[in-house]
């Protein structure tokens, strides 16, 4: 019989769905606790209570208040938060409970763009985690101190150092080890450098959150480029660095990919791998999916073109089963290669195409996407919004996912895409390098191999170009197409795969010791 360790593994994070999603990370905070809890490790996921009056309320009304009301020492004086339980397919649950954390908007902002006080927010958060294995009795039991903290991003980026600095010295915690999760290094907690003293920590650990900012990268003659950056700090002082795919990792190390912080993860790059994140494959399956009209597989595809047909009705676009069918999906942001897509439009739309989008985020993609829809009323849709039901429609009825995103550390809807049979086509970067095999029709003895296609540089031309070959195929070579298809449908994105590579770095990290003792 096989024997494995097991962990008290604590999640750190500012999204996990079902709770609160704004993109990937609520999904990998969401699915990856539970895959681990599954394997035997007892999880526990800290994240804030947000409350902000709408009906997505009701997804933390089954949480209990664990009448556990814990002081922290943060922004000049004592702070007081409280923790609410929700124990859920084997993974316990906690949010941390705030005035801060109740208000209108998404976890980061309101349409007057991001809250100014999300430093306070997030330090709360972390300083809020470390007491929460010390302190809560779940299930009748602490988790004790000898657990293994998975900090996802910036927001939770304060936890190592929180750890080494306030709780190490008075011998606690000294058998624990953290893991930071980059999913995003394009957010990293930047803050002015006189803003240090209200993160809680002692004053001589202000080098580990220090950063100087190059001379072209400051604002006028007298700024003298300093800051804090949480982030920067938690990759000084984290046992191991996760990415969420190897692509990803390795491009974080170059400058271009490493958004001034290179450096830092190259001196680091022993203790930094890259696992490429699964997927929700009961929610997202298309011969269950609740929110498709019509259940198809790999092994019976004729529910699809039922799914485009029900698309085009419901979005009001003409119904033609046989015009190629193209989506976006995603935040509308820099990142996702928005303004690449909005100047290859004209050109896309002389073709005998549909084209459908659903984003939010940025105002003037949002005003564009109206635009393009009221200029192509017989072939584009801008969905603005966040729908997860269309999200889901969408991937099912589309026959192209289009990601021309500038980077991509992994990449979910693509994993999706290639679930419902819907082809993407992605520039090769990070994640969607990774993810999506480039399609070649005469790979091995005559037989096609790939489930997508991959383009490089992130130009329009490029973009066009790998979006025409698509569209050709899918016209003129059937038989190719179906093949593209039953591949991505049956590659296997479940999370399983993935909590097993976490549980081989979850044993290196205890093989060394702690890195900041
Ligand atoms: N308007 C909308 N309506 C409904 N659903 C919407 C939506 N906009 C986005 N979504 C959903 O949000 C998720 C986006 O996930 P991605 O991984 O593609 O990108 P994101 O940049 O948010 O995540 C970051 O973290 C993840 C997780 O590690 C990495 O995969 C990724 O590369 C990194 O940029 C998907 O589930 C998508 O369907």
């Amino acid at each position: 019989m096989e024997t494995r360790v097991t962990y008290n593994v604590v999640f750190v994070t500012s999204e996990a769905a079902p709770y609160s999603k704004t993109g990937g990370l609520g999904d990998v905070c969401g699915s990856l606790p539970i895959a681990l809890a599954a394997r035997g490790h007892r999880v526990m996921v800290v994240s804030p209570r947000y409350l902000n009056g709408t009906s997505t309320d009701e997804n933390c009304a089954g949480a209990v208040d664990l009448k556990c009301p814990t002081k922290v020492y943060c922004f000049g004086g004592i702070q007081e938060v409280g923790f609410f339980h929700e124990y859920r397919k084997g993974v316990d649950w906690v949010f941390v409970n705030h005035p801060s954390y109740h208000r209108p908007g998404n976890p980061y902002g309101d349409v007057h763009g991001a809250f100014g006080d999300n430093q306070f927010r997030f330090t709360l958060l972390c300083h809020a985690a470390c007491e929460a294995p010390l302190v809560l009795p779940l299930g009748g039991f602490t988790y004790g101190e000898n657990c293994l903290f998975l900090v996802n991003d910036w927001h939770a980026s304060l936890v190592p150092i929180i750890l080494a600095a306030k709780y190490r010295p008075y011998g606690v915690y000294k058998d624990s080890r953290c893991i930071l999760v980059i999913h995003n290094l394009a957010h990293q907690g930047v803050e002015a450098a006189a803003t240090y003293k209200n993160l809680g920590l002692p004053s001589e650990w202000y080098g580990a959150v220090g950063w100087i900012f190059p001379t072209w990268a400051r604002t006028h003659a007298l700024d003298t480029g300093e800051a804090v950056n949480l982030l920067k700090g938690a990759i000084v002082t984290a046992d191991r660095i996760l990415t969420v795919s190897q692509g990803y990792s390795w491009e974080i190390t170059t400058s271009e990919g490493g958004y001034g912080l290179h450096e830092l993860l190259s001196s680091r790059k022993f203790v930094l791998n890259g696992i490429t994140n699964g997927i929700d494959v009961k929610e997202w399956n298309p011969s269950t999916d609740e929110h498709i009209c019509s259940h198809y597989s790999s092994t019976d595809l004729s529910g699809k073109v039922l799914c485009k047909t029900a698309l085009q009705k419901e979005l009001g676009l003409p119904i033609k089963p046989d015009c190629p069918l193209i989506g976006f999906i995603g935040r509308l942001d820099y990142q996702k290669g928005i303004d690449i897509i909005r100047s290859a439009t004209p050109e896309l739309m002389e073709d005998d195409i549909q084209f459908v989008m659903l984003g939010s985020g940025d105002h003037q993609y949002e005003n564009w996407m109206r635009l393009a829809e009221s200029t192509y009323r017989e072939k584009f849709r801008g969905w603005v919004g966040f729908n997860v039901p269309i999200s889901h429609r969408i991937t099912a009825g589309c026959d192209i996912l289009l990601m021309p995103s500038r980077f991509e550390p992994c990449g979910l809807n693509q994993l999706y895409a290639m679930r419902y049979g819907t082809i993407p086509v992605v520039h090769a970067t990070g994640g969607l390098r990774d993810t999506v095999q480039n399609f070649k029709p005469y790979a091995q003895e005559g037989k096609s191999e790939g489930t997508g296609w991959t383009f490089s540089p992130v130009t329009k031309e490029s973009m066009l170009s790998a979006l025409r070959t698509a569209i050709r195929t899918y016209r003129g070579h059937k038989a190719s197409w179906e093949g593209l298809m039953k591949r991505g449908m049956e590659k296997d994105f479940t999370w399983e795969n993935a909590a097993i590579q976490y549980e081989q770095v979850f044993h290196w990290a205890f093989l060394d010791p702690p890195y900041v003792k």
